[in-house]
């Protein structure tokens, strides 16, 4: 995740009238994020994101052709308008997703659903660089990007990027990738927030509380949980206290509803009668097994060798750590309710 060329981006967001009041920084971990470089009040601007320097990438009734070929075209252009915006994602190597996470991956999950969103994500893209003509797609990759030639490496990169990066605001419902706002690192109870972006030709993004000078500056990407933030997002979110289970986990989890973030899964911890907290503790010992029951796919690799095998193994602790809390919790209630 590069720095040099923040400055460059800076300048060319205040030269299209934009504000910015805060630099970028690469913590202890490697992260890239973004820090306040001076006092903000609360509800005061972080930054004012001209729509000049704005790629609207499609819409969510698309399919992810639009923001993939959209990624694709602008990444390929030397004279792209928003040159200086693309000069600061990171490289192919320092973005991941399930856009690019190479197939072998797949059964690391030891999850169906993930598995199969893992496979489908690679077929779709495969399809996609075949090029045939598929009515479902609103693109070609010729239509938009001519006879350049694209690798299906290019395609994972460009959706990995622009399902890593976009956002939607509250009243204009598109894919928006906004420079600046998009180098804000996720924290679930953040509440610094977007403007609508309705009515000014600037997106704000506003401080909830007040920043002093230095201060990381977050913003809540939703109630994501440990699996879907490694399939969307690559990461790993910090550690809660007490752990949440990953969303495949989760009671309310149905693998025939796509997720939404406006109606995640409850935070409440789990409650009945003796009978449903048994069955509860039934539904989670299944999950356990089937998780320790299921070898690696892959040879084990000492730390540090391959990323994303010590991302899937430290997700699959996670899941094994939120489900033995929950567990142990649940015991613990039908152990209360026997002294009655
Ligand atoms: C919108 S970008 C945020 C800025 C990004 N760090 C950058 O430098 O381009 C989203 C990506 O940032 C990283 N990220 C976001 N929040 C994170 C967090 N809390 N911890 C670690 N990585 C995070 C993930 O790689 C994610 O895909």
């Amino acid at each position: 995740q590069p720095v040099d060329n923040i400055d460059a981006l800076f300048n060319w967001i205040r030269g299209l009238g934009g504000e910015v009041h805060a630099e970028v920084k690469v913590d202890s971990n490697g992260v890239r994020g973004l820090y306040a470089t001076k006092a903000i009040a609360t509800m005061e601007n972080i930054a004012a994101i001209p729509s000049a320097a704005i790629i609207n990438a499609g819409s969510f009734l698309e399919s992810f052709s639009v923001p993939t070929l959209t990624v694709l075209r602008e990444w390929k252009d030397p004279h792209s308008r928003f040159k200086p915006y693309i000069d600061t994602w990171p490289g192919p190597d320092a973005v991941l997703n399930s856009c690019n996470m190479a197939a072998k991956y797949a059964p690391m999950w030891k999850n169906e659903h993930w598995e199969k969103t893992a496979l489908e994500w690679d077929s779709f893209l495969l399809s996609l660089h075949n090029g045939s003509m598929n009515v479902d797609l609103e693109y070609t990759v010729k239509e938009v990007v001519g006879n350049q030639p694209v690798s299906l490496e290019d395609l994972r990169y460009a959706c990995a990027i622009s399902s890593t990066r976009y956002v939607s605001t509250t009243r204009r419902k598109r894919l928006l990738m906004a420079p600046v706002f998009d180098l804000a690192n996720h924290e679930r109870d953040c509440d610094n927030m977007l403007s609508t972006y309705e009515g000014e030709d600037f997106l704000y993004f506003i401080a909830a509380k007040d920043l002093q000078p230095g201060d990381e500056i977050c913003y809540s990407y939703g109630a994501l949980r440990d699996d879907y933030a490694v399939a969307h997002y690559g990461f790993l979110p910090r550690l809660e206290d007490p752990p949440r289970l990953s969303l495949v986990d989760h009671r309310d989890f149905k693998p025939d509803v796509p997720y939404s973030h406006d109606e995640p899964p409850s935070e409440e911890p789990f409650v009945g009668t003796p009978e449903e907290l048994r069955a509860e503790l039934q539904r989670l010992r299944s999950i356990r097994n089937h998780i320790t029951g299921t070898p690696d796919a892959l040879p084990p690799q000492p730390r540090g060798q391959d990323p994303i095998y010590d991302l899937l193994k430290d997700l699959e602790a996670r899941r094994l750590n939120a489900i033995d809390y929950e567990m142990a919790r649940i015991e613990g209630l039908l152990r209360g309710k026997e002294e009655l």
